[in-house]
């Protein structure tokens, strides 16, 4: 990979590699876009194959919190770290302190947060050593495991979207076929089950199953036969790239609404189910939750405040369904313009973010 040209493509602020031998730490920080503000994305830990794979995942995943926080309304950029190695077995304390001195020596360009294979423990650990950690535990004043704001989000998105395919936004009676109930599906289908819907799940994980099923009603299929099942919503919320050549023929849903990111295997994919009719929400739309609750810590946490906020999912999805129509576009391409609409008009009055500027994280550091 050419990286300053790939860089290039995609405009590129910076990317970091942080190693301490003592530890065992090999981070990536990639960090996208600051126009909005400082870089907020989560710290992902993965066996990657090669350190070729973790650089392109950070990079890629960096960009999409570019664009997540700007359809969030948040003044906030995008970026996102990796870390190489197994989650279950190479933590340890002195990794994640290391880790969180490297995000320091940015002076607040970066923040980080929760993202698969890292908790709220290690945030707590990066907080010794930095201001710049969002996630991190109830007891310190802030707002914890985003896992249930994220899910309130995609309920409130799903709601959107099935007043845009039904004409309106009740899901009592819907079907709704859930794909993985992991932390935040299963939030999702307490939001569901509470409404009156019926829930179709399916997981890898058979205790996660029989949880849904006992506490909600739900009936189990297995993994491989969620998209062809008779359905109203499909919730995909475990993988990314669900949406592709082999599910799309076997889909009955008229709207998908899931908490993954990247559901769409390709951009195509987006274009394919637009002319099915079928009602996308775009994944970095719906799935904003988490990212706008960790958010808020930066202003003091006031969960009433974020919940707030997280509930105007619905809003955005809404004019994500409206420059789809306004553009004749895929509402994956819709969410993009919404994104980089944002972007522009803010680049106008802002250029890079800059720790002394008047800026939210100023207001932090008097807390
Ligand atoms: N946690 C958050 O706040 C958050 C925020 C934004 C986006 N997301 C995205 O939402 C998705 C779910 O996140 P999570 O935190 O709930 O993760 P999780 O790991 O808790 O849950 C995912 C679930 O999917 C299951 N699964 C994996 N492969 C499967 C398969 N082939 N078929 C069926 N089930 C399978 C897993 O067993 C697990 O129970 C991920 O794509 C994540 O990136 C999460
Ligand atoms: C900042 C984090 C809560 C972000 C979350 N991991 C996401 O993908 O949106």
């Amino acid at each position: 990979m050419e990286l300053f040209k790939y860089m290039e493509k995609y405009d590129y602020e910076q990317l970091l590699f942080c190693q301490d031998k003592e530890s065992g730490l090999k981070a990536i920080i990639a960090i996208h876009d600051t126009t909005l503000g400082p870089a907020l994305g989560g710290t992902r830990m993965w066996m990657y194959n090669s350190e070729e794979e973790a650089i392109e995942d950070a990079l890629r995943l960096a960009r999409g919190m570019t664009y997540k926080n700007a359809a969030a309304g948040l003044n906030l950029g995008g970026g996102k770290t990796v870390i190489i190695g197994d989650p279950r077995k190479d933590k340890n304390e002195a990794m994640f302190r290391a880790f969180g001195r490297f995000i320091q020596g940015l002076n607040g360009r970066y923040i980080t947060a929760e993202d698969v294979g890292t908790t709220v423990a290690d945030m707590d650990i990066i907080y010794q050593e930095t201001d710049y950690v969002t996630g991190i535990s109830p007891e310190f004043g802030s707002s914890g495991n985003p896992s249930p704001a994220t899910a309130y989000g995609v309920y409130r998105g799903m709601k959107a979207a099935a007043k845009e395919a039904f004409g309106s936004d009740s899901l009592e009676g819907k079907v709704i076929a859930v794909q993985g109930v992991g932390n935040v599906a299963y939030h999702l289908c307490r939001h569901l089950h509470e409404e009156g819907a019926q829930l179709i799940v399916t997981d890898i994980n058979k205790e996660a199953v029989q949880r849904a099923v006992e506490e909600f009603g739900a009936k189990a299929v297995d993994p491989n036969d969620i998209y062809g099942v008779d359905c109203d919503i499909f919730a995909p919320c475990a993988l990314g790239g669900i949406i592709n050549d082999q599910t799309i023929p076997q889909l009955k849903a008229k709207v998908i609404a899931g908490s993954a990111n990247n559901q769409l295997k390709e951009p195509k994919h987006g274009d394919i189910i637009h002319e099915m009719g079928i009602v996308y929400a775009p994944d970095y739309v719906i799935n904003a939750g988490g990212v706008i609750n960790v958010a808020d810590e930066l202003y003091g946490y006031n969960r009433e405040r974020a919940m707030k906020k997280i509930e105007q999912i619905y809003d955005n999805i809404e004019k994500v369904f409206a420059i789809a129509k306004r553009d004749s576009i895929p509402t994956y391409k819709a969410a993009d313009r919404l994104a980089e609409e944002r972007i522009e008009t803010m680049r106008k009055s802002r250029s890079q973010f800059l720790q002394n500027g008047h800026h939210i994280l100023s207001r932090r550091r008097g807390r």
